[in-house]
């Protein structure tokens, strides 16, 4: 990721954590980072204003908003958590450099930009080193849909042939892709004739794009499913629309409580999103009720937790971005659990921070064997990624004694307020603020 650990002023920011503590009270969970990201560039497509209300409040989402202002939208903040955007004037399709490579959802800017003008520059994606990050299934779809492609330049160019409009197509993704799924869509909406993208992701937020671009005039059926028909429409109109709880977020603290015990209702969930994570933690002895929007996440911080294996899978699989957080449960759940990845190369890059904390961690390719231990101790650690990170904090939460969980810029891509939210249920964690010394000795 582009992102640094410097910030303006020469000071370093990190998490302090005081471990040991059981978590007990309520969490209200934000809008979905990976829904938002999506929904965001789609109002590139809308014809007037789009109220898009329930955005979490976290760097990828401003970097997103940054970008479409660049692109001459019409940004306008209504509340904390409400944004109204017109992209109706924007006729630039070429995206800036520097925003665009920072976060993986720069991407969507490529199918919004084709539907809407038939032309994108769009840089290619950044986003959490996890591996390979290919967008071929993407660029498919828009060929399939009439589109010319190709990287130069330092951007991903992509144009329609014949005139200003995309063709409706059939499109097989060869791999469950979320991002090509999303990203077929968008260019899609606005296509001449009707898509079907078959093998489709069936993600939560797959179903909050297509449910946004419906409520804005778009004709999409099957979201949800493996196959998805977009009929396209001449023009989307202006509406209100409220992005989904984080499903993500929700798990994490789900996985805190049940790292750190305690008894945490966790409010503003949809629970059908959360039962892959749901269930794996009922395995470990985890106690989960659900209520209508709500679930109450119980575990007696005086009983051991029970080893499981998990394999991640695209939806309804448990989640990739659960792996780490589920990680260090079973680190502390007695016996030997076993994680395999499923969907990406390299998504254990947290190992070595985590066995600083006393973890029994062996990794081989994509499969990790946890033999799980009494307890954790604090250390100095790193956030390597975005959930990793979060997977930091809550094996700090859990750990005897203190914890430093260092760039946490990461994090902040995707969990707002996250330590007013875990200090709300009694964690010790701070954030602190210290002079960065490599660069007062260049400044001095
Ligand atoms: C299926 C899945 O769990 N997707 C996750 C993925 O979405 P994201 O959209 O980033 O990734 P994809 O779903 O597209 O990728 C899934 C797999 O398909 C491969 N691939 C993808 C696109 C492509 O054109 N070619 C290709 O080979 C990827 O290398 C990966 O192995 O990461 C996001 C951030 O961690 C998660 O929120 C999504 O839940
Ligand atoms: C890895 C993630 O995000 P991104 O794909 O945006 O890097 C994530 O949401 O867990």
């Amino acid at each position: 990721m582009a992102q640094t650990e410097r910030i303006e002023g020469a000071v370093l920011t990190k998490y302090v954590i005081r471990g040991g503590k059981p978590l007990y009270g309520e969490i209200d969970i934000s809008g979905a980072k990976n829904a938002a990201v999506a929904i965001i560039p789609a109002a590139l497509l809308v014809d007037g204003v789009c109220r898009i209300e329930n955005i979490p409040q976290i760097s990828d989402v401003t970097m997103i908003l940054n970008i479409l202002q660049e692109l001459g939208a019409d940004v306008r903040t209504v509340n904390r958590t409400t944004v109204d955007i017109d992209c109706s004037h924007i006729r630039n399709a070429k995206v800036p450099n520097e925003l665009a490579r920072k976060i993986r959802a720069s991407y969507y800017l490529i199918g919004a930009l084709l539907g809407r003008f038939g032309s994108a520059q769009v840089p290619p994606p950044g986003g959490c080193h996890l591996g390979d990050r290919p967008i071929d299934q993407h660029i498919k779809g828009f060929v399939a849909m009439g589109a010319e492609v190709d990287v130069r330049g330092g951007f991903v160019n992509a144009w329609v042939k014949d005139g200003k409009r995309l063709s409706g197509a059939q499109v097989y993704l060869d791999i469950v892709s979320v991002g090509a799924t999303m990203n077929i869509m968008l260019a899609a909406a606005l296509a001449d004739g009707t898509t079907i993208i078959e093998n489709a992701a069936k993600e939560p937020h797959i179903v909050d794009l297509a449910n946004f671009l419906n409520s804005m005039g778009a004709r999409i059926m099957g979201a949800g499913t493996d196959v998805i028909k977009i009929k396209g429409v001449e023009r989307l109109n202006g509406g209100t629309y409220s992005i989904i709880p984080d499903q993500i977020e929700a798990g994490t603290y789900m996985a805190a409580v049940a790292a750190a015990g305690g008894e945490v209702l966790i409010k503003n969930v949809i629970p059908k999103h959360l039962e892959c994570i749901t269930a794996k933690l009922v395995e470990t002895g985890v106690e989960v009720e659900e209520r209508d929007d709500a679930v109450l996440v119980r575990r007696d911080p005086n009983a051991r937790l029970t080893r499981t294996n998990v394999k991640t899978l695209p939806y309804p699989g448990f989640p990739t971005d659960m792996q780490p957080q589920m990680a260090v449960v079973l680190s502390l759940a007695e016996g030997t659990s076993v994680i395999t990845e499923g969907v990406w190369d390299n998504r254990y890059r947290y190992v070595d921070e985590i066995r600083r904390m006393g973890a029994q961690f062996q990794v081989d390719g994509k499969v990790a064997v946890i033999e799980g231990v009494d307890h954790l101790t604090g250390a100095p650690v790193r956030a390597c990624d975005l959930r990793a990170g979060a997977a930091m904090v809550i094996a700090g939460l859990a750990a005897h004694g203190v914890t430093e969980v260092d760039c946490i810029h990461y994090i902040e891509r995707g969990y707002e307020d996250i330590v007013r939210k875990l200090s709300g249920v009694g964690a010790d964690i701070r954030v602190v603020v210290t002079p960065d010394e490599d660069k007062q000795a260049q400044v001095g």
